[in-house]
């Protein structure tokens, strides 16, 4: 028996339509959802990624807007850069593309980010507002995670859950939002400091393997049935995407992120939708008259 397929790619499409709707109900009030995008530098990869996000943009109806700034950009000009956009009515949202070259502060950067326009979900006051479990803008790789396994009818509630990968984009932030009271799963967050790392995902109904590891977990250190979600990132010597489970999972598991076509277009739809989100709070906050509450 062969695993079921958590297909990313049609979860994001059915998604995506679902966003359209929501922006053309907004388009009747005059409000156009726009997505900015930071770049600095000319890494191949990154411009791949920013090129899907402004394609994405154009299917829903969100307007994009694109800032692409040399790899010599010094810290004063990237702040003028996100300071500019924060002042920018037109951009209801945007995402500093990570990571940034060496010689810039990405905390320092994501510190600037109008939290109101966070579509990342990754600067410090959404970040904080997820610890505190406060609402805001979510992380979207860890977000888009959640929803591919409810839209497929994978339990949460009480379910252990493995995470391998502490980072701050997917893994720690991830295990934040699956132990809150509305997801009830129970976490364990793994990392290279982990001693047994096997014992660990075969205790788990859902391993998530977010190491960027290529084929770091093997069909022998899951359990029977359980779910797999891949999020690893890494090019073989051919150059082609490889994740952190290895190819002998499919045999054992209940369901496993095709990888490509899993959680990478499930992490773009939830930009989509921080973004979506954003503009109908900063329209039903004009609405309301509330021009305090934001200081
Ligand atoms: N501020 C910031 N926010 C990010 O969200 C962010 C970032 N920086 N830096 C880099 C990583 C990486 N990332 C991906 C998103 C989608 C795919 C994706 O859609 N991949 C396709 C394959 C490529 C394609 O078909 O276009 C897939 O896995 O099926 C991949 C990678 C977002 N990131």
């Amino acid at each position: 028996m062969t695993a079921q397929k958590l297909d990313g790619k049609a979860c994001a499409a059915a998604i995506k339509d679902e966003l359209k709707a929501r922006v053309a109900e907004l388009a009747e009030h005059g409000v156009t959802p726009g997505l900015g995008t930071v770049l600095v530098g000319d890494d191949p990869g990154s411009q791949i990624y920013v090129n899907g996000k402004h394609r994405d943009c154009a299917q829903v109806g969100i307007a994009s807007l694109r800032v692409d700034l040399p790899a010599d950009t010094t810290r004063e000009q990237l702040r003028e850069e996100i300071q500019k956009l924060n002042a920018d009515a037109t951009c209801t949202g945007y995402i500093v593309q990570l990571p940034l070259p060496k010689h810039l502060d990405e905390h320092e950067a994501l510190g600037l980010i109008d939290p109101a326009k966070d579509a990342d979900g990754l600067a410090l006051a959404s970040l904080g507002k997820l610890v505190l479990m406060q609402p805001g803008p979510l992380p979207c790789t860890p977000r888009g995670i959640v929803e591919l396994l409810r839209r497929n009818g994978v339990e949460l509630a009480g379910a252990e859950v493995c995470v391998v990968g502490r980072g701050t984009t997917v893994g720690r932030p991830l295990g934040l939002l699956l132990t809150r009271r509305s997801e009830n799963a129970t976490v364990t967050l793994c990392h290279t400091g982990t001693k047994e790392l096997a014992a660990h995902t075969r205790n788990a109904d859902i391993v998530v393997g977010a190491a960027g590891v290529p084929g770091l977990i093997t069909a022998d250190m899951i359990k029977q049935g359980a779910a797999l979600v891949d999020v690893g990132i890494t090019r073989n010597a051919e150059g082609r995407q490889v994740g952190d489970f290895a190819d002998d999972v499919w045999e054992k598991a209940g369901w496993v992120t095709p990888n490509p076509g899993g959680v990478g277009p499930m992490t773009r739809a939830m930009l989509l939708e921080n973004v979506v989100e954003a503009a109908e709070q900063q329209f039903a906050l004009a609405q309301s008259g509330a021009r305090y509450a934001r200081g």
